[in-house]
């Protein structure tokens, strides 16, 4: 994808956002045209998980995933979910370029990418945090938005313990642009919980890329 090449890396504006354990960096780096277009390559080139991979289980039930989900990694990378664990597929190309964009604007190479889509406003994702033994955890999670722009709200674990325990922090709420990138910086996943809420008024669809980097497990 020659055109995010000719983006300028050096003029982009960087945004902080601090917190208690928060650290995050937020830029739109790639115009509104050039997004729509690789928005449009996304829609013709991937192909999302079905059966099993399309599934969660909580509490012994299985439900199906409320958005659509993928991941490409390179050879010898797993992706486990749900306690099942598969390959990560192999690297489609219009996501090799926002691979290869991201080690042009942070020098990061990452080796993992998990891809959502959000068909509507309806699809949406839980209260989580990416805090898996096998992220290697000095390297920021890069999460990269088109489309729909969507409500990005972080917890602190503090503020979600019930009763006594619990602090008055206030959520974090991050409107997540078309042609967006979050740095979600360490320790941002050890102590905030993230998640992307229903929006049920909101029609468009958006696909979401969070890049990741893995401690390489040795067999
Ligand atoms: O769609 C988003 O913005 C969030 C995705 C996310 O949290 C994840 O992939 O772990
Ligand atoms: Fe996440």
């Amino acid at each position: 994808m020659e055109k995010l090449k000719n983006i300028d890396v050096t003029s982009v504006v960087w945004k902080s956002i601090q917190g208690d354990g928060l650290n995050l960096e937020y830029a739109v780096p790639i115009n509104k045209n050039i997004a729509s277009e690789i928005f449009i390559e996304l829609e013709n080139t991937l192909e999302y998980f079905t059966g099993d991979l399309s599934q969660i289980k909580v509490f012994g039930k299985v439900y199906p995933l409320p958005r659509q989900q993928v991941a490409y990694g390179d050879p010898g990378i797993t992706y486990t979910y749900s306690g099942t664990t598969v390959p990560a597929l192999p690297w489609p190309e219009p996501v090799l370029a926002l691979r290869d964009f991201l080690v042009a604007l942070k020098g990061i190479k990452y080796d993992f990418v998990l891809v959502n889509k959000y068909k509507n406003g309806i699809d949406h994702m839980g209260e989580h945090r990416d805090n898996e033994p096998e992220l290697d955890p000095t390297a920021p999670i890069a999460s990269i938005s088109f489309g729909q722009e969507r409500t990005f709200v972080l917890k602190h674990r503090d503020a979600r313990k019930p009763g006594k325990d619990k602090k008055p922090i206030p959520p974090v709420k991050l409107e997540l642009e078309h042609g967006s990138i979050l740095l979600m910086n360490p320790p941002t996943n050890e102590i905030w919980y993230h998640s992307l809420p229903t929006r049920k008024k909101l029609l468009g669809a958006r696909i979401n890329l969070t890049f990741r980097k893995m401690i390489l497990k040795r067999h």
